[in-house]
């Protein structure tokens, strides 16, 4: 006899819906579905833009799958001209696995690549720890790509593991003529953070697999040294100049 009252009572009140939900069973379930649609659509909020967050990455991959077949069904064709020249940003984090060979040994390295770009450095950084070696890639083209590498070691130091293994790579020196970085800079900024440098070309693949042998051995050396108490780095990794003058040597680390 009491029920109706009360449900009058909570109904007349700010909390009505909840107390009548409680007060009578039966009356719960439109009101769940109600919740249900509300949790429903506020997932789908929550939702979409992290399906939007993971197109473009999916996108990426797929891409680079079409030019690693398409490498393939080529065959020895240059590969300049495979080269993928559509421009997909990496959003958050893009996982590869890439396999170098150190003295006959085959090592397999896991791969983050992250994203540059400012607005995802919280994600970025996240995946710092426990990182064993960062590769620092700035554009020899773009000056602040460049002036950013010091932010990047500044978070690399506040985030990442102490003692990580870092390697400065100055990219696109196949594009000589648009150059905004001479490479004394970069020179002198990797002497001052005692790190390797190199400049690379992902176009033509110049220096690529020797960055990738320089950080693994450098890596492994010193998890090697940290066991017998040594800390000596390696001999530095036999490299090619960018410019085309002189394909013999240049070890800058
Ligand atoms: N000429 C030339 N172009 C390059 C080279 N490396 C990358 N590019 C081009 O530069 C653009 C950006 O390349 P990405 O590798 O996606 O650059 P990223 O720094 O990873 O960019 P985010 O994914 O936004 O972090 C693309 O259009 C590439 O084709 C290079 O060595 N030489």
């Amino acid at each position: 006899i009491a029920l109706p009252k009360l449900s009058l009572q909570f109904l007349l009140s700010p909390n009505a819906i909840p107390s009548v939900t409680l007060i009578f069973p039966n009356f719960s379930l439109p009101l769940i579905a109600l919740k249900f649609l509300f949790h429903r659509s506020s997932w789908l909020i929550f939702y979409f833009p992290s399906l939007q967050l993971l197109w473009p990455q999916t996108g990426k991959v797929r891409s680079q799958e079409l030019d690693d077949s398409k490498q393939k069904f080529v065959g020895n064709g240059e590969r300049e001209d495979n080269f993928n020249n559509t421009y997909i940003s990496t959003i958050g984090i893009d996982f590869k696995i890439r396999t170098v060979d150190i003295e006959g040994k085959k090592i397999k390295l896991q791969v983050w690549d992250t994203a540059g770009q400012e607005r995802f450095k919280t994600i970025t950084t996240a995946y710092y720890r426990g990182a064993m070696g960062i590769i620092l890639v700035y554009d020899i083209t773009d000056e602040k790509s460049f002036e950013n590498i010091q932010n990047w070691m500044k978070s690399i130091k506040e985030n990442a593991s102490a003692g990580v293994e870092r390697l400065l790579l100055g990219n696109k020196c196949d594009m000589e003529a648009k150059r905004k970085v001479q490479k004394e800079q970069a020179d002198k900024l990797a002497r001052e953070h005692g790190i390797r440098f190199f400049e690379t070309s992902a176009k033509s693949s110049m220096n690529v697999d020797e960055a990738f042998s320089s950080l693994a051995r450098d890596i492994l050396l010193k998890s090697g040294s940290r066991r017998s108490g040594n800390s000596n780095k390696s001999p530095s990794t036999d490299l090619k100049t960018c410019d085309k003058k002189n394909t013999n040597k240049c070890s800058l680390g």
